[in-house]
């Protein structure tokens, strides 16, 4: 009897995948298992985080398909996976239901900002801390102003929520059919709308970010601040909304705790889907390692040997990220194969003693590095580009961004006013060079160490 009821639900799937979307299948429906039929009631298990999202809107195209399977009236009732289900029901066994990819829609939309490319629905590994944000912003990338709309994405640094806007980026462009898609960070768009300010550009400012079908727009916590530049964003919102045109935001916190934005705003925040962004389990940590190590090509001895990075590592994927850099730098700098010994001691240089990283603020880090390499913390904020300075500014940047929960753009400001790419490119530089050259190497783990020491936040 179970092979016959496992047979069904597999013909009722079938159904479902030609009535929905791929997408819509892929999020809400392959992760449903069939659990029993109980007369004519089919019971179908759904995980938690999904069930009453599921119940709410798939329980009828569920029947429909069911009767057309089973040729007969059905009910569908959807459970836990875990529910104990009523003696009389006929039960099936559980088994493993297959993922399916976005189908390709077609079209090319039109150029606007370079997305990064790594950051696709693709390289983005799903775990439960992060399946509604990723499932909703999949929704919104195939369905842009009609799924979801505004999406608000909160978290803490570190766990994908820059990846996913550009993963919507990305996809819009590749299967948007024309549709314009623009990102932006509150940074950007605060000096761009001071910059209109005062050369009179407004209207040219209103078009660029007005002209859009979507907008997607990181780190809006920087809002809190600017009266000015909220009154003005809260104006393009409100243009593009009218338009119907999406919204997608992202936020360290939930709109709620945003004390000091205007409550229109944060009403128009909340009046869409806001969800939140959590640190992945063990498994997604690794499977994100595992994931790197093939794209980046990175040979290991042991396929175990990035275990430890991921035992270690819990709350920051960019930290987990860095880690793994760390590790393949070592390597190409020693010629040492990558097994867990090797991974072992480079971690131990990482977080001596400690679980995990030590918090830092970057005025630290800019102290600690300055004194190692004998430059001022002002000649760090100068716009001196000598040699010397530009490395300690590149070694500072670097740490920061691994060693601190700080923002792109925040930490470019901690720089004296430079913006997130300046940031992005020395954070590059820096590991380059540290690949290449055991002293830049050394320096960097001492430093790293230092900072993770438990008196390193005493001033020296
Ligand atoms: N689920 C994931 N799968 C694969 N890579 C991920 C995932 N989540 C995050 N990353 C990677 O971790 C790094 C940090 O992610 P990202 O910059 O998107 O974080 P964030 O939440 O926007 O942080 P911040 O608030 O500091 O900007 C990126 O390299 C990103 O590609």
């Amino acid at each position: 009897m179970q092979i016959q009821l496992e047979h069904t639900w597999s013909q009722i799937q079938a159904e479902l995948r030609r009535a929905v979307t791929d997408s819509t299948y892929h999020l809400w429906l392959a992760p449903l298992k069939a659990r029993g039929l109980d007369g004519d009631v089919l019971l179908v298990g759904a995980p938690d985080e999904i069930r009453t999202w599921v119940a709410d809107r798939f329980a009828r195209v569920i029947q429909s398909c069911s009767e057309t399977v089973l040729g007969r009236a059905a009910r569908v009732e959807i459970v836990a996976l875990d529910a104990p289900l009523p003696e009389s029901a006929e039960q099936v066994e559980q088994t493993a239901v297959p993922v399916l990819t976005p189908a390709r829609r077609g079209g090319q939309a039109a150029a606007d900002e370079a997305f990064n490319p790594k950051y696709t629905f693709d390289q983005f590994v799903i775990g439960d801390g992060n399946r509604l944000a990723h499932a909703a912003a999949l929704a919104v990338a195939e369905l842009p102003g009609q799924a979801y709309n505004p999406l608000f994405i909160y978290g803490p640094p570190g766990l994908g929520k820059t990846h996913l806007l550009h993963a919507i980026g990305n996809y819009v462009r590749e299967y948007g059919d024309g549709l314009t898609v623009r990102y932006t960070t509150i940074e950007a768009f605060t000096n761009s709308f001071i910059n209109a300010l005062n050369t009179k550009a407004v209207d040219d400012f209103k078009r660029r970010y007005r002209d859009t079908d979507i907008l997607l727009i990181d780190d809006v916590q920087f809002l809190e601040s600017k009266a000015k530049t909220e009154e003005e964003f809260f104006h393009t919102f409100n243009a593009l909304y009218e338009t119907g045109s999406q919204l997608v935001v992202t936020c360290d916190r939930m709109p709620r705790d945003m004390n000091a934005l205007a409550d229109r705003l944060r009403e128009r925040f909340e009046s869409g889907l806001v969800t939140d962004i959590r640190p992945p389990d063990l498994a997604t940590r690794m499977t994100i390692l595992r994931k790197r190590v093939q794209h980046d090509g990175v040979q290991l001895a042991d396929p175990d040997a990035i275990a430890p990075i991921a035992d270690r590592i819990t709350t920051n994927i960019r930290a987990l990220q860095g880690a793994l850099i760390r590790v393949v730098a070592f390597h190409s700098l020693t010629g040492r194969a990558i097994d867990q010994a090797l991974v072992t001691h480079v971690l131990d240089g990482l977080y001596p003693g400690a679980a995990a990283p030590r918090q830092r603020t970057v005025a630290e880090i800019q102290e600690a590095t300055c004194e190692r390499l004998g430059v001022s913390p002002e000649a760090l904020r100068s716009p001196d580009r000598s040699a010397r300075v530009a490395w300690a500014r590149q070694v500072a940047m670097y740490l920061a961004r691994e060693l601190t929960d700080e923002t792109l753009p925040a930490i470019g400001r901690a720089f004296g006013g430079r913006n997130h790419t300046t940031v992005l490119h020395a954070c590059r530089r820096a590991t380059e060079r540290m690949a290449s050259d055991a002293e830049a190497y050394e320096l960097v783990r001492a430093l790293t160490a230092r900072l993770q020491e438990p008196d390193a936040d005493r001033s020296s």
